[in-house]
C-alpha cells in the first residue's frame, strides 16, 4: 500500500450543467436569488453531478470510530471505555446516528479502527483494528507510517462501499475519546493558531479542563513544531485513526465523483487536512453545521465553508451532517419541480 493515490485530481465539475442550473434558478418562479444558500446549494450539486437537476436519493454513512492515547492526559469529560461502548450503541440501533440513518433511509456502516475496551466482532461492524489507540502524541507521533497508510485506506474503502450501495452522498462520521484534542492540535499546526484560540469543551469540559486541555496541545504542538509542514506528517503525528480515516474518505470521494456532506469540528479538520493534501477535493464538500466547539468558526473560515445549520450541537458521529440531508435534499426537489415563469404564467422582472 502506497499513498500515491491521495495525489490523484479530484473528478472535474461539469462547467455547462452547473451553468444551466444557475440559469434555471433565474427562470424559476420566485424573485432572483430569493432562496438563497438552497440556490448556491442546487447550482453546486449540478455541477458535481453534471446533470442540470440534480438528486440525492441515496446516502451512505460511515462512522469511524478509534481510541487516542492523548486521552490519558485527562483531556476529556468521558472515559476512554465509551468509545468501544459506542461501537455496540452504533450497531445495535440505539446511537443517534442510528436513529438518523434509518429516518433518511441511509446505509450505515461502522468501522472500529481500534479501541481500547474492544467490543470484539459485532453484526454490522466492520473489525479494522489498527491498534487499541494511537500512542500518547505528548512525546511521540500518534501513528507509524503503515499505521496512517491503513486508515487513509479505511477511508478510501468505505467510500467504495458507499458507491456499490449506489449512493449519491456520503457522510463521515467518527466517535473516539479525545478526539478534539487530537483535532485541535491538528488544526492549530494546519492553521499557524494558537491553541487557547481554538480549544473547546468537547464532550463537556468545564473552564479549568478546557485550560489544561489546552496546555496539553500547546505542549505537544511544541514538541512536533519543525515536523509538521506537510500535512500527511502532520495528521501521522497529531491525528487519529478515525481522523485519518475521515481524511481517505474525503480524498477518495472526490476522486470517485462522489458528494460529501461534512459533519462537525472534528469532521472539518479532516477536510482541512483532505484539502491540504489534495485542495481539488474541496469542490466536493458540502459543510452541514456549524458546531457548538471553539474552534469550528475558525476551520470552517479556512475552508471558506459556509454551513447549511447551527443548531448548537456538538455530538460528532456524523450527525449534524444527517440532519441536513432533509435540507439538501429540498433544494434539489425545489430545482427541478418549481415552475417556471412561463410555465406559470407569471410575469417577469425587465
Ligand atoms: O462534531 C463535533 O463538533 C464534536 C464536538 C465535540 C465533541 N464531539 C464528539 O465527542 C467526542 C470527543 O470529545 P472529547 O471531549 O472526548 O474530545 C467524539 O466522540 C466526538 O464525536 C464532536
Ligand atoms: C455517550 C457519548 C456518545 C458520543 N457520540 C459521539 N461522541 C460521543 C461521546 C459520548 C460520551
Amino acid at each position: 500500500m502506497s499513498l500515491q493515490w491521495l495525489q490523484q485530481p479530484a473528478k472535474p465539475v461539469d462547467i455547462s450543467s452547473r451553468d444551466a442550473a444557475a440559469a434555471r434558478q433565474d427562470d424559476l418562479t420566485k424573485p432572483r436569488g430569493a432562496l438563497g444558500g438552497l440556490e448556491a446549494l442546487a447550482i453546486q450539486l449540478a455541477g458535481l453531478q453534471a446533470r442540470p437537476c440534480p438528486a440525492i436519493d441515496r446516502v451512505h454513512i460511515t462512522v469511524f470510530a478509534a481510541d487516542h492515547g492523548i486521552a490519558s492526559a485527562g483531556v476529556s469529560a468521558y472515559p476512554q471505555v465509551v468509545t468501544g461502548e459506542m461501537v455496540r450503541n452504533f450497531a445495535s440501533g440505539g446511537a443517534a446516528i442510528s436513529v438518523l440513518a434509518r429516518q433518511l433511509a441511509a446505509t450505515l456502516d461502522v468501522v472500529n479502527l481500534g479501541t481500547v475496551n474492544d467490543p470484539g466482532e459485532i453484526a454490522g461492524v466492520r473489525r479494522a483494528i489498527i491498534a487499541p489507540s494511537t500512542a500518547n502524541f505528548l512525546d511521540q507521533a500518534a501513528m507509524s507510517d503503515d499505521q496512517l497508510v491503513r486508515a487513509l485506506d479505511e477511508g478510501a474503502q468505505a467510500v467504495r462501499r458507499a458507491q456499490s450501495a449506489g449512493s449519491e452522498l456520503f457522510i463521515g462520521g467518527e466517535m473516539g475519546i479525545g478526539n478534539t484534542t487530537a483535532a485541535t492540535a491538528l488544526a492549530c499546526v494546519l492553521l499557524e493558531a494558537g491553541p487557547p484560540e481554538i480549544t473547546g469543551a468537547g464532550t463537556g469540559l468545564d473552564e479549568e479542563g478546557v485550560r489544561h486541555k489546552a496546555e496539553i496541545i500547546a505542549r505537544a504542538v511544541a514538541f512536533h513544531r519543525g515536523f509538521v509542514a506537510d500535512p500527511l506528517e502532520a495528521l501521522r503525528r497529531l491525528g487519529g485513526f478515525e481522523i485519518a480515516a475521515l481524511v481517505g474518505s474525503y480524498v477518495s470521494a472526490a476522486q470517485h465523483g462522489i458528494v460529501v456532506l461534512v459533519d462537525g469540528f472534528i469532521s472539518s479538520v479532516a477536510a482541512l487536512a483532505a484539502v491540504a493534501i489534495n485542495p481539488g477535493c474541496r469542490e466536493w464538500m458540502l459543510f452541514a453545521h456549524r458546531s457548538a466547539e471553539r474552534g469550528h468558526q475558525r476551520v470552517l473560515d479556512a475552508l471558506a465553508a459556509n454551513p447549511l445549520l447551527d443548531l448548537g450541537m456538538r455530538l460528532g458521529e456524523g450527525s449534524g451532517a444527517a440532519l441536513a440531508v432533509p435540507i439538501v435534499r429540498l433544494a434539489c426537489a425545489l430545482a427541478r419541480d418549481m415552475a417556471t415563469f412561463s410555465q406559470a404564467g407569471v410575469s417577469n422582472r425587465d
